[in-house]
């Protein structure tokens, strides 16, 4: 049986980052809600103990994200390590060493990868993620596409700079047989009302009416209550995947989710920097795998939805 949190939401899922780096530079970049890590990164036996512990409390569905999980040269090792106390191991990637990595990361047990790719154009690419590795990246797309089933395209969409493509990276994903999520801009509280986030915002309200008109079928997740609709195209029916938090008691009241910093803190939700519990010093200094089970536990309980 999984923990299940004051608020009644079972806790199922583990996102992990391995590390605050990246080898783009996304100006609108979450890094996870992170701030201020500190500069220490967990090997890949601490891990392998943390995701232990974390399953041996039903939390089974893993997720590693960064950063860029790929630029730890660990990687592989990584994913091999923690792939037996898991039922879903899956990872978010920029794509840009997938065409590498793909084949590798399945052999080692990774069930699935979600890339983010937010534009078709090589100018926009670049404009947006700081790189010029459109390319690239739709190499590592279509390599992906071969080894994972899903693969799942994760667009963030922003106002003047690629709302105009949604249709066009629907049929893309449904030529490469890819799942698409069309992510809507999101912000804690304090950045809401920001230039940036007035600029960008772009809501996808009315992309999901159209999108509803045109399903063939329309399904709802567990995770975060999130619709999936099945849109006909010139290739064949393709899953779309609408991701809106802001605001959304919804998506809140269904999240099944914690973190791990990339620094060893266990976090409760992704705009949360003021109630961290290090876990990482603890398993330095030789606690014992009770002590830790208590650190989840005790995360377990101050942990509550963000928009409620
Ligand atoms: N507010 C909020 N947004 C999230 C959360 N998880 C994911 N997101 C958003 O969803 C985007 C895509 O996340 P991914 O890392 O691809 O994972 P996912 O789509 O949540 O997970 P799967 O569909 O199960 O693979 C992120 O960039 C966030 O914008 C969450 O727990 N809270
Ligand atoms: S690829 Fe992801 S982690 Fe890297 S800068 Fe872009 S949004 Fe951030
Ligand atoms: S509580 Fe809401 S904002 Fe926080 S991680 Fe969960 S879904 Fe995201």
């Amino acid at each position: 049986m999984p923990l299940v949190d004051r608020f009644g939401r079972p806790l199922t899922n583990l996102r992990i980052s391995l590390t605050e780096e990246c080898n783009y530079n996304c100006f609108f970049c979450h890094r996870e809600g992170q701030i201020n890590a500190k500069k220490r990164e967990m090997t890949p036996e601490e891990i392998e103990h943390i995701v232990r512990i974390a399953s041996s409390l039903g939390i089974k569905k893993v997720k590693l994200t960064g950063g860029e999980p790929t630029v730890r040269r660990d990687i592989v090792e990584i994913v091999e390590r923690i792939k037996p106390y898991t039922t879903d191991l899956s990872m978010t990637t920029n794509g840009s060493v997938m065409n590498r990595l793909a084949e590798p990361l399945k052999e080692a047990g990774l069930n699935r990868v979600n890339i983010s790719f937010h534009s078709l154009n090589r100018k926009r690419y670049k404009q947006i993620t700081g790189v010029d590795l459109l390319d690239r990246a739709i190499k590592g797309i279509e390599k992906a596409s071969k080894f994972f089933h899903p693969v799942k395209l994760n667009m963030t969409i922003m106002r003047g700079l690629n709302e105009d493509e949604i249709w066009d990276m629907i049929e893309f994903a449904a030529k490469n047989k890819v799942v698409l999520q069309l992510i809507e801009l999101e912000a804690p509280r304090e950045l809401e009302g920001t230039e940036f986030f007035k600029t960008f915002f772009y809501p996808l309200k009315p992309v999901e009416e159209e999108l509803e008109k045109r399903a063939v079928q329309i399904k709802e997740r567990k995770l975060h209550r999130r619709r999936k609709y099945f849109i006909p195209t010139k290739y064949g029916i393709v899953e779309v995947e609408v991701v809106r938090s802001m605001h959304n008691t919804v998506f809140c009241a269904n999240c099944t989710r914690l973190r791990i910093t990339a620094d060893g803190h266990i976090k409760t939700c992704i705009y949360r920097n003021d109630n961290l519990i290090d876990l990482l010093e603890p398993l330095r200094k030789g606690a014992s795998d009770d002590e830790l089970i208590e650190l989840f536990k005790k995360s377990v309980i101050i942990r509550e939805p963000y928009w409620k």
